[in-house]
This record gives C-alpha cells, sequence and structure tokens, in this order.
C-alpha cells in the first residue's frame, strides 16, 4: 500500500496502548423471560499491534462477542450491557456502542474490519476481484480517481502473496486459499487499525491456514494493525497470539500470553482445550479432550459453568461463579476459577 501506517512498533518492554476496551459486555439472545445470555460480563483489551487470539468450543460466544463489538448483531441479538470503547490514532476514546449509523459505516472497514466465517464464499460470484476490490474504495474513498483505485487494488493482492495478473479473475477461476486472501485484502484495503477474523481458515487444509496466517501476522508488523483472531483451534492461536482470551459458556475464563496459556494453563478448560488439538510443533501432547458438552444456555449450570466437566471441581465450584481475577502480580494473567483464588469461599 502507498501509505502504510507507521510501522515503527515500539521494541521496548512497554505495555502498547488500548486499541479497543471491551468492558462488562453483555449480550443476550431474545427479550424477556425468554432471554438467553451468550456473552456475559466481558472484560477485554486489544493492544495496538498485538494479536489476540480468541478461543473456545462452538457456542462460547466468539463470534456473538465479535458482532456485538462492531454493531453487526442482528435480532434476536440484543446488547444488555456493559461498553466498548475505541481508542484512534492521538484521539478520544469513541463509545462504539453510542455510534450513529452514520458513524457506524465509517468505523467499519475504516477503523475495523472483520473476515468473517466462510469468508471466502462471500466473494460475488459475477464480479471481477479486481470490481471487488475497487468497490471497497470506491465508497469509501470516493475522491480516488479510478486509475489510483486500480493501482491500489493491485498492491493490495501483492500484499496477500497474489499476483496482481489476478486481478482479472473471477473467484471461481481462484483456489479457496486465494478467495480467503482476496477476503483479508478486501479488509486491509482502507488501512483499519483493528482486524477482526472469525474462524477465517477453517475451510482451508491445514499447510493453507498456516500459510495465511503467517502472511497476516507479517502485514500486521508491516502495515501496523492489530487482530483480533477466533477460533476453536487453540494450537493455531499459540503460534499466531501474542495473547489469548478463552471463554465458556459466554465468559472469558482465562486470558494470558500465548506461551504462558501453553506452558501452564491454569484454567481446567483452558488445559482440556490444549488436549483437544494436536501443536504443530514442540513436544508431543496426549490429546484426551474433554469430556462432556458445552452448556445449553438456556440450562446454565449453577457455580462455575465448567463444573460438570471439570476433573478438578471441588466445594465452592458448584455453587459460586468464580470472578475473573488476576493470577499472577507480574504477568497480567488472568483466571476465573476457584482453584486459582485465595478468596475462595468455604469448601464445607
Ligand atoms: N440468532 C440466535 N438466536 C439464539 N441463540 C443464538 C443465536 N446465535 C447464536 N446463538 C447462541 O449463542 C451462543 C453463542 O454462539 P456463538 O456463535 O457466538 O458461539 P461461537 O463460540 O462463535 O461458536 P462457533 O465457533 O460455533 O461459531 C450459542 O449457544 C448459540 O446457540
Amino acid at each position: 500500500m502507498t501509505t502504510p501506517k507507521a510501522a515503527s512498533r515500539s521494541a521496548s518492554l512497554t505495555v502498547p496502548p488500548p486499541v479497543l476496551e471491551i468492558s462488562g459486555l453483555c449480550v443476550d439472545y431474545g427479550l424477556g423471560a425468554d432471554a438467553v445470555r451468550a456473552v456475559h460480563d466481558v472484560d477485554l483489551t486489544l493492544r495496538r499491534g498485538e494479536v489476540l487470539g480468541l478461543a473456545g468450543e462452538s457456542g462460547s460466544g466468539k463470534s456473538t462477542l465479535a458482532y456485538a463489538v462492531t454493531r453487526l448483531l442482528s435480532p434476536p441479538g440484543v446488547i444488555t450491557g456493559g461498553d466498548v470503547r475505541y481508542h484512534p490514532r492521538g484521539g478520544e476514546p469513541v463509545d462504539v456502542l453510542a455510534m450513529t449509523a452514520r458513524e457506524l459505516r465509517a468505523f467499519r472497514w475504516q477503523e475495523v474490519s472483520i473476515v468473517f466465517q466462510g469468508a471466502m464464499n462471500s466473494l460475488n460470484p459475477v464480479h471481477t476481484v479486481h470490481t471487488q476490490l475497487t468497490d471497497v474504495l470506491k465508497a469509501h474513498r470516493p475522491d480516488m480517481p479510478r486509475a489510483g483505485r486500480t493501482e491500489q487494488a493491485r498492491e493490495l493482492l501483492s500484499l496477500v502473496g497474489i499476483s496482481p495478473d489476478r486481478l482479472g479473475a473471477y473467484p471461481h477461476q481462484l483456489s479457496g486459499g486465494m478467495r480467503q486472501r482476496v477476503m483479508i485484502a478486501m479488509a486491509l484495503a482502507l488501512q483499519p487499525d483493528v482486524v477482526i477474523m472469525d474462524e477465517p481458515t477453517t475451510a482451508l487444509d491445514v499447510v493453507m491456514q498456516r500459510q495465511i496466517l503467517r502472511q497476516l501476522v507479517r502485514l500486521r508488523e508491516e502495515l501496523d494493525f492489530s487482530v483480533v483472531f477466533i477460533t476453536h483451534d487453540i494450537s493455531l492461536l499459540i503460534e499466531f497470539s501474542d495473547r489469548i482470551a478463552i471463554m465458556y459458556g459466554g465468559r472469558v475464563v482465562e486470558q494470558a500470553g500465548a506461551a504462558e496459556i501453553y506452558r501452564d494453563p491454569r484454567h481446567p478448560y483452558s488445559a482440556g482445550l490444549l488436549h483437544s488439538f494436536p501443536a504443530l510443533h514442540g513436544p508431543r501432547r496426549e490429546l484426551t479432550g474433554i469430556p462432556g458438552s458445552p452448556p445449553d444456555l438456556r440450562a446454565m449450570p449453577s457455580g462455575c459453568a465448567f463444573h460438570p466437566r471439570c476433573p478438578k471441581a471441588f466445594a465452592p465450584c458448584d455453587r459460586k461463579t468464580p470472578p475473573l481475577a488476576p493470577a499472577d502480580s507480574s504477568s497480567g494473567r488472568s483466571v476465573a476459577c476457584w482453584l486459582n483464588d485465595d478468596h475462595r469461599p468455604g469448601e464445607a
């Protein structure tokens, strides 16, 4: 791209400033007595330049969270509480939940773009890659001359590792991996600060998945954007994220650096997830999976929602929900598990 955002991320150990701050976010499906809570009191901060991984089994609330944060949630989904703040470069924080429709149109694509599950099938089959890439530019940069749009589209394709010669191709003339890269190119077209990727590569084979993610992480360094990367495959997150948040039953149950989660998962659910996917590198782990199934939102277990499946459940777990609390004073890790809480209720 011609004017990449400053690629000079500080190599110092200072914590980068936040770009997206989510606090106390609650999302329900339905209203009144029939409502179920799919996202429960989530606090999460995405920092500038980082890749934040969001993991959890199907139904844990990952996509609902992404839709809510970008205000793309459609009925019966309703945001019932909390706060989402976007911190523009050098500007005052903006309340995303209070944005008007017009503000939202500018916010999406330009500040935060999102690549959804199965995105590679959402390219329009009757238009060329050129038309689809330049349409994004035309809609948001109406003053850009036609030749400039084409030039930018060529650069975007090169960025994601596709020869600009393919600009005239229709989606069916491209492989699944290439279509996915085109979607990523579209998401990067307006140089957003944040790219949210919801299971972007699950339809691809493992080698292609990793190739695309490696490229994305390289681009993140070049173009200086932050990534929220959502998947149920925690081994992918360990490889590509800086930090990981693990969701269960709509709540974040553990949040820590990717290496910390890998070496020493503190929540029994995190440990279970780690033993559900083969790691590509490092020592082999025995794959044991997690017994049982994720909870039904209409009948959530009392206390910690994971307790019926937890090999380490003890007295307080079925009675009281553990808060997400700092686990180490130094590392910024937090865990919602009574095993890690010095202030746990009586075990009798
Ligand atoms: N339109 C809807 N109406 C009612 N409940 C819904 C709706 N969409 C999602 N849910 C429920 O909300 C919960 C969270 O779903 P969500 O899709 O956010 O989970 P997820 O972690 O992204 O799962 P997956 O990995 O399968 O996409 C699930 O229990 C799901 O059944």
